[in-house]
């Protein structure tokens, strides 16, 4: 039996460790049925990136407007980018029991963990800051001076694993999706034991 309510997943984890890449991965498998919250960004799209599948791309105005009309579940300043979680489809899609999936910088996490803190969050960490650095410069999609504010945040990004309930390390990619897979597994399993046993407790069916 499951939950009624879909699970709210949040992933982070610093700038280039390969949050896009396994999230990507997780999705083309069939063995793996979560949901992505398509995020609002004032980021210019990045070469192959396509309106509504990555990104909404919005002006600062239109994502202003977001803002002042609550249309957002959490948002943040990133590196001079404004992005954002459209609220509805996060609600509409855990109320029909489905588990949403998040891929968002740190502060955004910490905002969703104020706002929903029954969600369940996976910090994916890198093998090594040397890694991390040959990451984000080989991906090739940011200048010099980008790279480098992108490094600094993600220093400061290391050092809020703590605050998440898992961490996943991404040495191999098919690997660190089968971790997520894992713990999102045990999650249900927790909870619908959870609930089994209060329900019992309430002597209620
Ligand atoms: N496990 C891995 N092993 C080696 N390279 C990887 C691995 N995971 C991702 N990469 C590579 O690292 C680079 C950064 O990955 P990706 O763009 O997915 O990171 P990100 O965390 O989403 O970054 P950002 O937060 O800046 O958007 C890409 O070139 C990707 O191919
Ligand atoms: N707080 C939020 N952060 C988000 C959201 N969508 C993406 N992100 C994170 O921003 C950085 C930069 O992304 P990039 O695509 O420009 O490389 C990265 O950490 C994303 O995970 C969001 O809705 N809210």
């Amino acid at each position: 039996m499951r939950n009624e309510r879909g699970l709210l997943i949040v992933m982070s984890g610093p700038s280039g460790v390969g949050k896009g890449t396994v999230r990507k991965a997780l999705f083309s498998r069939p063995d793996i049925k979560l949901h992505y919250s398509v995020s609002v960004t004032t980021r210019k799209p990045r070469e192959g990136e396509v309106e509504g599948v990555d990104y909404f791309f919005r002006t600062r105005e239109q994502f202003e407007q977001m803002i002042r009309e609550n249309k957002l579940l959490e948002w943040a300043e990133y590196v001079g980018n404004y992005y954002g979680t459209p609220i509805d489809y996060v609600e509409k899609t855990l109320a029909e029991g489905k588990d949403v999936f998040l891929e968002i910088e740190v502060q955004g996490a910490m905002k969703v963990r104020r706002a929903f803190p029954e969600a369940l969050f996976i910090f994916l960490a890198p093998p090594s800051l040397s890694e991390l650095e040959k990451r984000i410069i080989g991906r090739g999609t940011e200048s010099k001076e980008l790279i480098e504010n992108r490094l600094q945040a993600a220093k400061e990004e290391l050092e809020m694993m703590d605050a998440y309930d898992y961490v996943v390390e991404n040495d191999e990619v098919d690997l660190a999706c089968e971790r997520i897979k894992a713990i999102v597994i045990a999650e249900h399993c927790r909870r619908e034991r959870v609930a089994e046993r209060y329900k019992r407790m309430l002597g209620v069916e």
